[in-house]
């Protein structure tokens, strides 16, 4: 968790560097519809690691997948914080019992 929260921290003062020297400014000078395309990319790379790839690859496309989370959030102003309290908020409750009573 203390590698998220710094790394949230890392993007928010990469937003305003250079595009020439930051991948993170690169993907704000781009645009938001850049950002969540390089997500679903590293979403679909990830899938595809956990049914075939080595553990390592696993691996390496998870913190791929994290980094663009967080530079999606933080390009629409939701924070790691955020995130983590819906979590807190769904603890204890059963994912089964809500899907059902969604649904009703
Ligand atoms: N964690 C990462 C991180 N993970 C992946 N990447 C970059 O994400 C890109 C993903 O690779 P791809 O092959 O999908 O992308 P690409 O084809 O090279 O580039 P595009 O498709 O985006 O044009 C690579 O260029 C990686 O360098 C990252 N870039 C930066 N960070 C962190 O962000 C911090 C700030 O980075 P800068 O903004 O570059 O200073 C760094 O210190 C790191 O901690």
């Amino acid at each position: 968790m203390d590698m998220l929260n710094r790394l949230e921290e890392i993007i928010a003062e990469r937003r305003s560097a250079s595009p020439e020297t930051s991948y993170v400014a690169k993907l704000h000078e781009r645009g938001l519809p850049v950002m969540a395309r390089k997500l679903g990319e590293e979403a679909v790379e990830t899938v595809v690691a956990a049914l075939s790839g080595e553990r390592d690859e696993l691996i390496g496309e998870a913190a791929d997948i994290l980094f663009h989370l967080l530079v999606l959030l933080g390009a629409r102003d939701v924070t790691l914080s955020d995130v983590m309290s819906e979590l807190e908020r769904r603890e204890g409750t059963s994912g089964i019992v809500e899907k059902a009573s969604r649904s009703a």
